[in-house]
């Protein structure tokens, strides 16, 4: 485990944007190809900015997913992937079916038909293992990661990989999100995190005690390397 620290949430954003650039061409050389995890919330589009510039990516071997899904339509601004098209990701040149979203109730009949075929297009990927290069997460102020929440019970369920969500605490109520079995599967888990309100759950997820039903972001972990991204501010009470 590495903790990275800046200063401001915006020299975060562009360490983290950087290293995401590199991660991308080093999976590509290693293996073909990337599979990177986005994340929602205000780290995901920070993470995103350098892309547009980046050189040395092959596009067509870079594959997009996200950790957590709204369920709303495609195109609702308060979906997770509307608000990376818009951070960075259409200004791309990336094949659309390398971006994998996870089906709203324009396309699916439930929460639990869009994780079921979210499951799938995981396992039917050419990285069928379901082995991400790079899974980002946010943390909210409760501790929370993806669409895992304190005392939830979709944190309980096991033997998947997508969960359908209802009743979230945070608005809105109903969700997607990848499970601890999913995200622990992946090469690197980074935790991006900025901001004084969220010190606590820091310091809470990284304390040598802490369980993840209390505190979910204590309990995702990569195969090869878990990173946190932290500000001064979120990093203050380590
Ligand atoms: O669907 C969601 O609600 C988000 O994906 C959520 O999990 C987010 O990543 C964290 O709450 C951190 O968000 P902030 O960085 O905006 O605090």
């Amino acid at each position: 485990m590495t903790i990275e620290r800046r200063d401001t949430k915006d020299e975060l954003g562009r360490a983290i944007s950087e290293r995401l650039i590199a991660e991308i061409v080093a999976a590509q050389q290693a293996r073909g190809v990337a599979h990177i995890v986005l994340t929602g919330g205000s780290m995901g589009g920070l993470s995103l900015q350098a892309l547009p510039q980046a050189s040395g990516i092959d596009w067509t071997a870079l594959h997009l997913w996200w950790g957590d899904e709204r369920f709303l339509p495609a195109g609702d601004p308060e979906r997770n992937d509307t608000e990376a098209d818009q951070a960075a990701l259409s200004a791309l040149p990336l094949p659309a079916a390398n971006v994998h979203r996870v089906a709203g109730p324009d396309l699916v009949a439930d929460a639990e038909a869009s994780a079921a075929a979210y499951s799938s297009a995981i396992r039917g990927d050419k990285a069928g293992d379901g082995v991400f290069d790079v899974v980002m997460l946010g943390v909210g102020p409760d501790g929370h990661v993806a669409s895992l929440f304190p005392h939830h019970p979709a944190q309980r369920i096991e033997d998947a990989i997508a969960v359908a969500v209802h009743d979230s605490p945070k608005p809105p109520p109903t969700r997607v999100s990848l499970t601890y079995e999913c995200l622990c599967r992946s090469r690197q888990v980074w935790l991006m995190v900025a901001g004084a309100e969220k010190a606590d759950a820091v310091a809470s997820a990284l304390a040598p005690d802490a369980d993840r039903w209390d505190v979910p972001a204590s309990g995702v972990r990569g195969r090869e390397q878990t990173i946190w991204w932290l500000d001064s501010t979120a990093a203050a009470h380590l």
